[in-house]
């Protein structure tokens, strides 16, 4: 049996004059892949950001499995099992593959500086794991040939699937993509597709979305919500949502 995950009541962020998020409710089920679509500036990124901690929401409820979040700094946030990707890629550009794996696990498990220095057996052992399982996720991701490359060298597709390993890496409960198709090419996309597929089958995590690629959208997603002007305006199947008849208008309305 699924229970929810992440639950958002009554978020509200506001910029100056601007309501750039009004009133937005959804949650997301532990095992569920839920997307976010709508047009440009319709607050999507805005609801990323306050889930994730990096913005502090002017109004509203985020818990993880009941437990308040809003408000925590990001690093709390990922404490809580919540990690997120970014729209432009965000990596150590010059470390290599691996050693963003490490420092990934170094930031998250929060070694102590002493145990290091003195590289007691715990501490040894703690590396022996984190090289371990950054070799796990770089055979899974399909990179290990990349391994001692500068991240930043990497084709694209690749940095995109090294950010996903580095946020997988640290186990998280939900993991957030933040338009993870952009840039990629038809063939990328679809090994996206079956990425997160795989991701939520094997590693029991959910996955929040937001994407504007609707075939990655409606053949990934479990439910979708759309939003338009800071509001979400439906919230359902993607067969529901394609033919909502409010969707197609906030898109053929767009720009
Ligand atoms: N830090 C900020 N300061 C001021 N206004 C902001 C800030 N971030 C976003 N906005 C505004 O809030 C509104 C919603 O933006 P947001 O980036 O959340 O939309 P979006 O749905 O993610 O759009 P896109 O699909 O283009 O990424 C926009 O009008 C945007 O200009």
């Amino acid at each position: 049996m699924s229970k929810v995950l992440l639950q958002v009541s009554d978020l509200t962020m506001r910029f100056g004059g601007l309501l750039a998020v009004d009133g937005v409710q959804f949650d997301v089920h532990d095992d569920e892949v839920f997307a976010i679509i709508g047009p440009n500036g319709a607050g999507k990124t805005t609801v990323f950001n306050c889930v994730g901690g990096f913005y502090k929401p002017t109004t509203g409820v985020i818990t993880m499995d009941g437990k308040p979040i809003h408000g925590m700094p990001s690093h709390k946030v990922a404490r809580e099992g919540l990690v997120r990707t970014f729209q432009n890629v965000r990596l150590f550009k010059n470390l290599t593959v691996l050693e963003n794996l490490l420092v990934a696990q170094h930031q998250h498990i929060n070694t102590s500086l002493a145990s290091g220095l003195l590289k007691t057996p715990a501490f040894r052992r703690s590396e022996e794991e984190a090289l371990a399982n950054a070799a796990k996720w770089l055979d899974f991701m399909g990179i290990r040939e990349y391994a001692n490359r500068e991240a930043g060298n990497l084709a694209y597709g690749h940095q995109r699937r090294l950010e996903i390993a580095r946020c997988m890496i640290t186990r998280p409960r939900l993991l957030m993509l933040d338009e993870p198709a952009a840039g990629l090419n038809p063939q990328e996309k679809r090994d996206l597709q079956q990425l997160i597929d795989q991701l939520r089958r094997e590693f029991d995590v959910a996955v929040l979305l937001i994407e504007h690629d609707m075939s990655l959208v409606m053949g990934v997603s479990d439910r979708i919500m759309v939003m338009e002007h800071g509001r979400p305006i439906t919230t359902g199947v993607p067969d529901e949502v394609r033919t909502d008849p409010r969707v197609i208008k906030a898109y053929l309305g767009e720009d």
